[in-house]
């Protein structure tokens, strides 16, 4: 299989170039093989990342304070007991028991966690009730299924950032023992301070540098952006998203401290995950192996006010910029159609567009921070990497999404309505990522997840409980008197611990099967071939020492068995190999066949006259539509298909809804409308009789001609209430059916908007068919 410029396979439909949000392309697959310059370690799963954390239980028991402060544990009082605990805490953590410069200093037994459920019942009466802040995530972190699919939680990260230089108040921040500690000023009849107690895979001390356990950026990538890198070699999506309220350091983390300055973008001090993951990237392709062909693509687009913009687009001018539309493919999933994509060569290209993408990132002014962005960006990077085996290409594809989302605005702050607005728009995609996260991790079945409520979630829909390794990195900020967004945002990142995500290698079945046969190919030959040393050796053994024919006879039994099995996984794996190559290439016939059809049915409708208006096709179609989907009058559908075939090869137009029947002349401009409960034929010599019979009037005048912008429009309402009837995964028939239909859908928009281009000269519309 060849692969087209971009490397993409040829027979792959071209609308997998649009896809952006979500990756399922499915990619034609590639062999295990390692790259031979590649560490083998790189290929291997980050088992510290996405590993279930060793140690379950809480640090220390809850020793009671001497009425000091409150603290606030785990309040799902049932699961206590099943705490997930990781929190990675980088060398010199020793240290860390020290509190660092200018942190309040807690006696130790005060806000240690409580080992079990029951020693959080023990709390004197002076302490307030204990609460969840760490909720329990699930038992099903890192089990593997499927030999190459990665089931994990969310990898989530907490990062401190220092004080800033104007920043009023003291901070409120600590962390000990793996733990993050938030103590609250003394409040109530009570007059103490309580301790919130949080646990999280990774917590990154970025606040002094001079502390020993400081975080750089350097650690933050190689703990979050590295693993999701390897894995992307390894043909996983992945997903890394910024959380955190506005000024907490999500750009920092993400791009580094000038978004937009080719220096600063790459010094190792501030250089952030994106630009290392790229610049890493470009370093593992150069080491491929001689025969690797590796593409790495890249898009970048942003959410503002719920509408996306193409920050890669070329004639991307930030006042006169067109909202780009979300659409649900019926395999790959949501993606942003005429998303740009751009083929890049080397890392310098991609930090060129990296850095344009960011110069045209809405930017606005808050009170809260001067440069704070807006909006949320999507970065990402498809790789495919494809190599030749025995005349064959076998590739496997994968996408990595690095996300900056925006900070959340606390309204009241603001008197400029279009901060309002915007503020508004920000929240509702945080606020549907907070009810999708809470959907996910509540694990109950079949809960309703609305992946839809917002752009950001739609598109997300892949990362949060789908087809991605997907990590957070949520940051705060250490000061007092952000105390309030912090510990929403470190409850939100709590509860995204608990999101369970089935990542796998995203290539075709049959090379999967390719790369599995060659495996145990491998193997077999490396066992005869031990076999074969053995015999040798041994016989050698035997002539000297004149030993036993038995055990020789039985060394040559188990290398017989050996060939026979090797010969017969031979015949088994060319047997299953020619089996798969027919499958595709019947596939390949269907889909040429389909793309024929379609072919056709675009000519048809370029070539219609120009005079005929578009009403009645919409019409047509979408009652079309309705009966198929309610499958209603299957009796009175056979007679109006007799009754519309004979309309048509009359020169009329026949027309039925849910009640009436219509029936149009043009040419005589005359029409008849029926009620369907009079639609009778009884008593009619045939159709020619019955329509002949008609009560005709003259013809009401032809509907005014839609829109591009109307046919667009219902046509996008008629995606969203086709994608709720989207039948769920394993129903196959179902699925293939609606595949079909969706195809079928987005057929006849391209040859109304085809039409229409046609008879209004209106500015064209390219959709991917
Ligand atoms: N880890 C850090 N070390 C040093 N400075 C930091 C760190 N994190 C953030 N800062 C500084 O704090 C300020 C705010 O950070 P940043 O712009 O990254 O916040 P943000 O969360 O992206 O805000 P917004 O939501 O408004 O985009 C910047 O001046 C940045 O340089």
């Amino acid at each position: 299989m060849a692969l087209s410029a971009s490397g993409t396979p040829k027979n792959t439909f071209t609308t997998s170039k649009r896809l952006a949000g979500t990756n399922r392309t499915p990619a034609p697959g590639l062999s295990e093989k390692t790259p031979s310059n590649t560490p083998r370690s790189q290929f291997a799963t980050p088992r510290t990342n996405y590993a279930t954390p060793k140690s379950r239980k809480a640090s220390s028991a809850m020793a009671t304070p001497e009425c000091s402060s409150n603290v606030e544990a785990p309040t799902r009082k049932d699961k206590l007991s099943n705490v997930n605990v990781a929190v990675k805490i980088r060398p010199g953590i020793a240290k860390e028991q020290q509190p660092p410069k200018n942190q309040f200093t807690t006696p130790k037994t005060n806000s240690a966690t409580p080992k079990s459920r029951k020693a959080s019942f023990d709390t004197p009466d002076c302490f307030s009730n204990v609460t969840v802040e760490t909720p329990t995530a699930s038992s099903k972190r890192n089990s593997n299924k499927d030999k190459y699919d990665q089931v994990s939680n969310l990898t989530v990260a907490i990062r401190i950032r220092p004080m800033g230089a104007k920043e009023l108040g003291t901070n409120v921040v600590k962390i000990r023992d793996k733990e993050l500690i938030i103590r609250t000023q003394p409040s109530g009849a009570s007059g103490m301070a309580t301790d919130h107690i949080f646990q999280y895979d990774h917590i990154f001390w970025s606040c002094d540098e001079s502390d020993p356990i400081y975080a750089t950026q350097e650690d933050v990538f190689m703990t979050l952006g590295k693993p999701l890198l390897n894995n992307a070699f390894r043909g996983y999506n992945g997903c890394l998203f910024a959380y955190g309220q506005t000024g907490s350091g999500k750009s920092f983390s993400m791009m580094g401290r000038n978004t937009c300055d080719s220096i600063d973008i790459d010094t190792e001090r501030y250089s952030g995950v994106t630009p290392r993951f790229c610049k890493d990237l470009f370093e593992r392709v150069r080491t491929l192996d001689k025969g690797w062909i590796a593409t790495v693509e890249v898009s970048y687009f942003e959410i503002y006010n719920e509408k996306i913009h193409d920050l890669l687009a070329s004639s991307s001018c930030v006042s006169n910029r067109t909202p780009l539309k979300v659409r649900e493919h019926p395999i790959w999933g949501p993606y942003v159609v005429d998303l740009s994509v751009h083929t890049v060569k080397t890392y310098e290209e991609l930090r060129d567009w990296l850095l344009q993408g960011n110069k045209n990132r809405a930017t606005a002014a808050t009170s809260m921070n001067e440069k704070s962005s807006r909006s949320h960006s999507i970065f990402s990077i498809e790789l495919s990497l494809c190599e030749r085996i025995k005349g064959e290409d076998m590739s496997r594809r994968s996408k990595v999404s690095l996300i900056d989302l925006a900070g959340s605005e606390r309204l009241g702050n603001s008197h400029n309505t279009e901060k309002i607005r915007e503020g508004v728009y920000i929240n509702k995609s945080l606020l549907t990522l907070g009810k999708v996260i809470s959907a996910l991790a509540d694990q109950k079945k079949n809960q309703f997840v609305p992946y839809r409520d917002s752009v950001l979630t739609w598109l997300l829909r892949e990362s949060l409980g789908g087809n991605s390794l997907t990590a957070m990195l949520a940051t705060i900020s250490p000061a007092s008197t952000q105390l309030e967004e912090t510990l929403a945002t470190l409850r939100y990142a709590c509860q995204a611990r608990s999101i369970v995500n089935r990542a796998r290698v995203n290539e075709s079945p049959h090379d999967r099967l390719v790369r599995e046969l060659r495996l145990e190919l491998e193997n077999l030959t490396s066992l005869r071939e031990e076999y074969e040393k053995r015999a040798l050796s041994s016989s050698s053994v035997i002539l000297i020492n004149d030993s036993t024919s038995e055990d020789l006879e039985q060394l040559r039994n188990k290398l017989t068995q050996t060939e026979n099995r090797l010969l017969e996984a031979q015949r088994d794996w060319e047997q299953r190999f020619m089996e798969t190559k027919k499958t595709q290439m019947k596939e390949l016939a269907e889909a040429e066949k389909y793309k024929a059809e379609l072919e056709s049915t675009v000519r048809v409708m370029k070539t219609a006259n120009s005079d005929v208006s578009l009403s009645p096709y919409t019409t047509n179609f979408l009652e079309e539509l309705e009966c198929v989907l309610t499958d209603d009058n299957a009796e009175l559908s056979d007679i109006s298909d007799d009754i519309k075939n004979w309309c048509n090869n009359n020169d009329l137009t026949c027309t039925f809804t849910a009640d009436s029947m219509t029936v149009t002349d043009l040419v005589h401009g005359k029409q008849a409308r029926l009620s369907l409960g009079k639609l009778d034929l009884r008593g009619f010599e045939n159709i020619g009789d019955f329509i002949r019979n008609l009560k005709w009037t003259k013809a009401v005048k032809p509907a005014k001609k839609l829109s591009k912008a109307e046919v667009m429009s219902s046509m996008n309402r008629i995606y969203q209430a086709l994608s709720h009837l989207q039948p769920p995964e394993d129903e196959n028939n179902l699925s293939l059916l609606f595949a079909k239909v969706n195809k079928s859908l987005q057929a006849f928009e391209t040859a109304l908007l085809n039409n229409m281009r046609s008879n209004t000269g209106q500015k064209t519309v390219t959709f991917n068919m």
